[in-house]
């Protein structure tokens, strides 16, 4: 058996940090102490050793707005091994109609090429019996244990709240977990149609048909709708004020709600679609798109708070060509940004650098906290014996710009182009294996593995119970007069 040790590092998890060199065998966390001897050593001096990221919200060769998202699961897993995140969670979107047993099969083939780790949530793109049936067969046999609703995207992938509440039923009765795209696609397809019928055709037009608004009444709405249907929720992509505001009230009253900001809302804002070239605007179109510094604030304060959890990509890649299909109707513009090879470093340097987020936290939010959410810790997010060896050495001290030129993701351009990143992976290691070394990608096509998520009876459990405790019950009553007496 062949070991690996980390040596000389700081180790630094969601609750502590403390110095002890890390032995590696067959993939997994052999043992943690001082001074391990043996094996091959990875030296870690000056370095802090983290947990690899987990990015629960990708769309790779994700079929979208007419095209494809340009990212597959060989250049999508190298962009993530390369800036130090070790598992993706990308989306098996079924067409209206199809069933989620064969949609998984085609989200399954794509995977081949995989570096890194991966598993898959389940869309809901559609309702019936069909549906009903199959969500059981997923959870219990497929290894997933989240399904994910549009509220967005009218006459594509949008779900009604009648859908969504059946569905959210199913999930508290199976004990999965549904996840929201909140913004009200009715009323953006109207603003769309307007600003359109107005002349108004350019990128810019994007971000006005999306305010705030339309995101914080739809994410209010899944939250009571979960409320109603007995089941925790999670709202991906939380943007702005008003989505955070709903979900931080319905903390505060105990309801099992999970936000999720991304990089790109959390350090680029709505200049961005205000710039004179088309290009640079269509790149940035993303839905929700880019808010205020105001709203990029109260992200941040979420997470250094703990009303928001997790911060993901939503890495939906598009090439600058592709964005072009867009011009002249921004409705065309295929929505989506890059950023798996940037989050982690992007969010260190904005981050904790900044004095935003202790280390710590940087690692609750990159990794442990979304183990935790989809029941895959501690395999994944932690380092202690017997978890996968999914780790980054992370270096303070290495540094670069941004630039799309050397990147791992297959588009031409970079929306955090020109950053400057301080804190990048000496070492990223999947299951005990160099995949990044000092810059130098190593990772093996296929070397990644499904990760199956097991029910999440603990959450449901405590949710079912009080659900029952105060569900309505009839009122059994004697010397009842006589009706119409
Ligand atoms: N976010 C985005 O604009 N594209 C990817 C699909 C989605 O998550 O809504
Ligand atoms: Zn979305
Ligand atoms: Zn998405």
């Amino acid at each position: 058996m062949t070991s690996t040790i980390i040596k000389n590092g700081t180790i630094v998890t969601a609750d502590l940090t403390y110095k002890a060199d890390i032995r590696i065998e067959d993939g997994v966390i052999a043992e943690i102490g001082p001074n391990l001897k043996g094996g091959t050593e990875l030296d870690a001096t000056g370095c802090y050793v983290m947990p690899g990221g987990i990015d629960p919200h990708t769309h790779l060769e994700m079929p979208f707005m007419g095209t494809y998202s340009a990212d597959d699961f060989d250049s999508g897993t190298r962009a993530a091994l390369a800036g130090g995140t070790t598992m993706v969670v990308d989306f098996a979107l079924p067409n209206p109609g199809q069933s989620m047993l064969d949609a998984l099969t085609m989200w399954d083939n794509k995977t081949s090429r995989a570096a890194c780790d991966y598993s898959f949530h389940m869309a809901i793109t559609w309702w019936g019996e069909q549906v009903f049936n199959e969500m059981e067969t997923i959870v219990r046999d497929k290894g997933i244990n989240t399904f994910k609703h549009f509220m967005a995207y009218k006459g594509a992938l949008m779900v009604d709240d009648d859908e969504m509440f059946s569905s959210f039923q199913r999930c508290a009765e199976l004990g999965a977990l549904p996840l929201v795209h909140a913004e009200n696609g009715d009323v953006v397809a109207q603003m769309q149609a307007k600003l359109m019928a107005e002349g108004n055709d350019g990128p810019e037009a994007h971000a006005y048909s999306r305010p705030p608004e339309v995101e914080g009444e739809a994410t209010n709405r899944a939250i009571m709708i979960a409320d109603m249907a007995g089941c925790p929720v999670y709202i991906v992509h939380t943007s702005c004020e008003q989505s955070h505001e709903a979900i931080r009230r319905a903390r505060q009253k105990g309801m099992r709600v999970y936000g999720e900001p991304l990089i790109q809302h959390l350090t680029l804002d709505d200049s961005e679609y205000f710039n004179k070239d088309w290009d640079h605007a269509a790149r940035r179109v993303m839905s929700p798109p880019f808010r205020s510094k105001a709203h990029q604030d109260s992200l941040w304060a979420g997470l250094a708070s703990g009303s928001l959890q997790c911060v993901a990509t939503d890495h939906c890649a598009f090439t600058t060509a592709q964005k072009r299909t867009g011009i002249g109707d921004f409705r065309k513009i295929p929505n989506g940004t890059g950023g798996l090879e940037d989050r982690l470093p992007m969010l260190w340097t904005f981050g904790v650098s900044t004095g935003r987020l202790t280390m710590n936290e940087f690692v609750a939010v990159t990794s442990t906290n979304i183990a935790k959410i989809l029941n895959i810790y501690p395999k994944k997010g932690a380092i202690l014996v017997g978890a996968d060896a999914d780790l980054v050495v992370w270096d303070p001290k290495r540094g670069k710009t941004i630039t799309a030129g050397a990147q791992q993701s297959a588009i031409d351009y970079n929306v955090f182009e020109g950053k400057e990143v301080m804190g990048l992976p000496r070492f990223t290691l999947t299951r005990g294996q160099v995949a990044v070394e000092e810059g130098a990608i190593k990772s093996q096509e296929g070397h990644g593995r499904f990760v199956s998520r097991p029910p999440l009876t603990a959450p449901a459990k405590a949710l079912s119970t009080w659900k029952e405790l105060t569900a309505p019950r009839k009122v059994e009553r004697t010397g009842i007069p006589a009706s119409g007496v």
